[in-house]
């Protein structure tokens, strides 16, 4: 990536000495120009920089159409946090779990350029989009980075064939001798019609586009890893009331969720002397350490007159994919009983997320 945005920024300076290869690139080209992220504090495109302008609601911006809508959408249902629009057209809806909250749907660029002119004060959208529309504008803050959909990754690609033959990599891409200051190396977005660009730089995710355009990745060509992020304006978070408090429920109730995600909860009954003696067992296991340790209680019934415990309920959280190692490791050491149920919800003291936001806020 870096080769790749050093020559881009060669490339752009006329009077510097010839760079190793010369590039011209199209649309997505904002993705370098800002990456090295210089502060800006005049007023661009709407942005203002005073005070942000008075309301009563909190405007969330969630994706309008496309790849995104949907799995948003379901994100927030997962999170108890249903939109109700009454109908699809409707580009204005509520969420009625967050009472002082308006839904605004956009389209992923619209949501970063109107959290930028204060119109919007959280929105979810791609990090590739935040990164190309958002242009290293510090108003923009990141609340939750990773929300685990929209996986994908914007990335150059070139013909797999004719004089791409044998080339696998960006080093060996730049080094091509056909590259001139006349004739550019051209990179273009969207269009795989080769005679107009010799590389393309667009969003992979399966890779199928690619495929079934004859074009292949290169080794060292992906520029961003991206997926889902919730962002807001920092302006707002600072200045709207309620702004701080709403952006708080919403990540505490996205991290319980996407933690809980992939684990299941596992009880099972173990015969033993002592809650001490079982815990001893389940920790020797390394699938079943939990999250904090095994939660172990007597399974009490009356004997001889007598209330005592002969068997213990073991309660842990294990990640999804050791399931059925968690499943052979309580049997080995006496579980039987073995249950498992999905988790929903997994809070914990206070999310590492929010302490990262306030300090970023300097709060
Ligand atoms: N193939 C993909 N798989 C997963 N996520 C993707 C994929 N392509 C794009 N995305 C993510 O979804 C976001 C929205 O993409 P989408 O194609 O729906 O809209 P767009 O390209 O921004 O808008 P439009 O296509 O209307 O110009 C992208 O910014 C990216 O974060
Ligand atoms: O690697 P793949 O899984 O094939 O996905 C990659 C494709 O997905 C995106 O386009 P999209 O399908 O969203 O259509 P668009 O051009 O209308 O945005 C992206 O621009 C690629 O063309
Ligand atoms: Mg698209």
């Amino acid at each position: 990536m870096s080769q790749f945005s050093s020559a881009f920024t060669a490339a752009s300076s006329v009077s510097l000495p010839p760079p190793s290869f010369y590039v011209s690139v199209s649309k997505r080209s904002f993705i370098y120009c800002c990456s090295s992220s210089q502060s800006r504090t005049t007023v661009v495109n709407g942005k203002f920089d005073g005070k942000i302008v008075d309301r009563d609601e909190i405007r969330f911006g969630l994706p309008s159409k496309g790849r995104m809508a949907g799995d948003t959408l379901d994100l927030l249902k997962d999170c108890q946090l249903s939109v109700k629009q009454v109908n699809p057209r409707q580009y204005v809806a509520q969420i009625p779990q967050l009472s002082n909250v308006e839904v605004w749907f956009q389209r992923p660029k619209d949501i970063v350029r109107k959290l930028l002119s204060g119109d919007l004060d959280l929105g979810i959208v791609g990090l590739d989009t935040v990164s190309e529309y958002g242009r290293g504008d510090e108003d923009l803050i990141f609340v939750h980075d990773a929300l685990k959909y929209g996986d994908c990754r914007l990335s150059l690609a070139i013909p797999k064939y004719g004089i791409f033959e044998n080339i696998n990599s960006l080093k060996e891409l730049a080094q091509m001798p056909r590259w001139t200051i006349d004739r550019p190396l051209r990179v273009a977005t969207g269009f795989t019609y080769m005679g107009i660009a010799d590389a393309i730089l667009d969003l992979v995710s399966s890779g199928t586009t690619l495929r079934e355009n004859n074009l292949k990745e290169i080794e060292g060509g992906v520029v961003l890893e991206s997926q889902a992020v919730l962002v807001a304006s920092r302006k707002a978070l600072i200045q709207r009331k309620g702004a701080l408090d709403i952006t708080h429920e919403i990540l505490e109730r996205f991290e319980a969720h996407l933690r809980a995600a992939d684990q299941f909860m596992v009880t099972a009954n173990m015969r033993g002397s002592s809650a001490e003696e079982v815990a001893e067992r389940v920790l020797s296991q390394p699938s079943l350490s939990g999250l904090q340790g095994p939660t172990v209680s007597p399974v009490l019934c009356k004997r001889d007159g007598k209330v005592a415990a002969d068997y213990y309920a073991i309660v842990v959280c294990v990640p999804k994919k050791a399931l059925y190692k968690s499943v052979q490791q309580l049997r080995a050491i006496g579980g039987s009983g073995v249950l498992i149920s999905p988790l929903t919800y997994i809070f914990d003291e206070e999310t590492p997320r929010w302490r990262e936001l306030l300090s970023k806020l300097g709060l």
